[in-house]
């Protein structure tokens, strides 16, 4: 029998969410509900399956996504998610068959890249994409911050103030603070309102043990709320009595430094706690710097994480802003031929040009290589120095980072 990768219909769509547990290792406990739930926010034309019998060995899923680049604009992406092939069914060219017609549909619909966290590096960088943002988690080592436990937090000259408020109010402060950060983080992907629901605890399923997490605002002077943190606690406590307890923080958005300020040093103030989790941050988060002591904050993961796939080459940099004033003629390998080409690149800090050009290269690279320079977060000379990007012009690697490279690094805060 031919197994053939098609989208998947309705009545097949359990089966299809059962192999998607079985490719992650995990059992499968939906009930009838929470199935439901998670069709109606489906689109079942781009879930694609492989049924072998009537068993699905095979998953792969996408959706429309808005992706903020350097300068604040977004682009549109094929956001891919749900990817498995069970182990009876490995190695075969089931993945890339799915990718493929992915790729192909999200290029023929517009979309400008396509996006993904990848599960192991080694998987996706041979369809073309490369890593784009990195990631970093710390964890803090409360008494030796070198806070003052007795003073309150914010400071009294601060003039913002913080509350602890519910899962309601998240939902409703939350996603125009979302937006604000969107429009100043490059990186950052779009959220729907499942998003907020979901992390409030509004329809997660109950095999899921969901509890109730810490929800803290902090407000300006003037009343704005410009930074949500939700964090949750343990209870430990050391055999002499002492309260040794971990917070976790699970989420945090805040859009002015005095945000991230306050909500950082809120979450290591609170008595009782000596650990502080941070979650996965900016690479280059303000947090051990915010501490009288930074060293206070140790890294414990720091990884890959938003991968992108450039679909529209010149769609992809004119959406852009770059550091400076310049031109480059970037020569494109793609061996899928979806935008492969020379394309000559004319850009400012306001805005940028880009169309095929004859002229010589300035760059020779892979399309992959081309994901990891999008949002300014690798550099070029490095990508020279490993071998994986050529200049067909000395210095060509050095002017393509003085226009790439931002002030501050890429930060995608979600996984999908
Ligand atoms: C966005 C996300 O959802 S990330 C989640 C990805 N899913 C998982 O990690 C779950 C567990 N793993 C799996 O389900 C599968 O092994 C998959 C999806 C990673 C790969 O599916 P397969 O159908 O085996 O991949 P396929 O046969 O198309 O392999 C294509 C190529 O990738 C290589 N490849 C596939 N998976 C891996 C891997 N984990 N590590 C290294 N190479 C890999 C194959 O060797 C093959 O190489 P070749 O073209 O040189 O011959």
């Amino acid at each position: 029998m031919s197994l053939d990768p098609r989208s998947v219909t309705v009545s097949e769509y359990p089966e299809w969410l059962r192999a998607v547990s079985t490719g992650f290792l995990m059992p499968f406990k939906e009930s009838e509900e929470e199935i439901a739930v998670r069709l109606a926010h489906t689109d079942l034309a781009r879930t694609q399956g492989v049924f072998d019998g009537g068993r699905c060995v095979a998953t792969f899923r996408s959706f429309a996504q808005d992706l903020t680049v350097v300068g604040g604009a977004t682009v549109r992406a094929d956001a891919i998610s749900a990817v498995t092939v069970t182990a009876t069914h490995r190695r075969r060219g089931l993945l890339s068959r799915m990718m493929a017609a992915d790729l192909a549909a999200a290029k023929e619909r517009g979309d400008v890249v396509a996006s993904l966290i990848a599960a192991e590096y080694p998987i996706y960088g041979r369809y073309g994409f490369g890593p784009a943002t990195w990631t970093t988690e710390w964890e803090i080592d409360v008494p030796r911050t070198g806070l003052d436990p007795r003073r309150p937090v914010p400071s009294q000259e601060d003039g913002g103030r913080i509350d602890l408020v519910d899962g309601a109010e998240v939902r409703k402060t939350g996603p125009e603070l979302h937006e604000r950060l969107a429009a100043r983080q490059h990186g950052v992907i779009s959220r729907d309102a499942r998003w907020w629901e979901r992390s409030t605890g509004v329809g997660v399923p109950e095999h899921e043990n969901w509890t109730e997490p810490f929800y803290a605002v902090y407000r300006s002077a003037d009343g704005q709320v410009d930074g949500l943190m939700a964090y949750r606690a343990d209870t430990n406590w050391g055999d002499a009595k002492q309260p040794l307890n971990k917070a976790t923080v699970t989420w945090m958005t805040a859009v002015t430094p005095a945000a991230e300020r306050a909500l950082w040093q809120f979450v290591c103030s609170i008595d009782w706690i000596t650990t502080v989790r941070t979650g996965y941050r900016a690479t280059d988060d303000l947090l051990p710097l915010l501490l009288p002591d930074p060293r206070a904050a140790r890294i414990v993961t720091r990884a890959d994480w938003l991968w992108l796939r450039v679909l529209d080459v010149p769609r992809a940099l004119e959406a852009r802003t770059y550091g400076t004033a310049g031109s480059l003629v970037l020569d494109v390998r793609d061996g899928t031929g979806l935008t492969a080409g020379r394309f000559l690149l004319e850009a400012s800090p306001a805005g940028a040009s880009c169309a095929p050009t004859t002229r010589s290269a300035d760059l020779v690279l892979d399309v992959r290589e081309l994901a990891s320079l999008y949002l300014g977060d690798e550099s070029a000379v490095r990508l020279v120095a490993l071998g994986s990007v050529e200049e067909g012009r000395p210095g060509a690697a050095a002017s393509a980072d003085a226009l790439f490279r931002a002030g501050r690094r890429a930060w995608c805060p979600d996984i999908f």
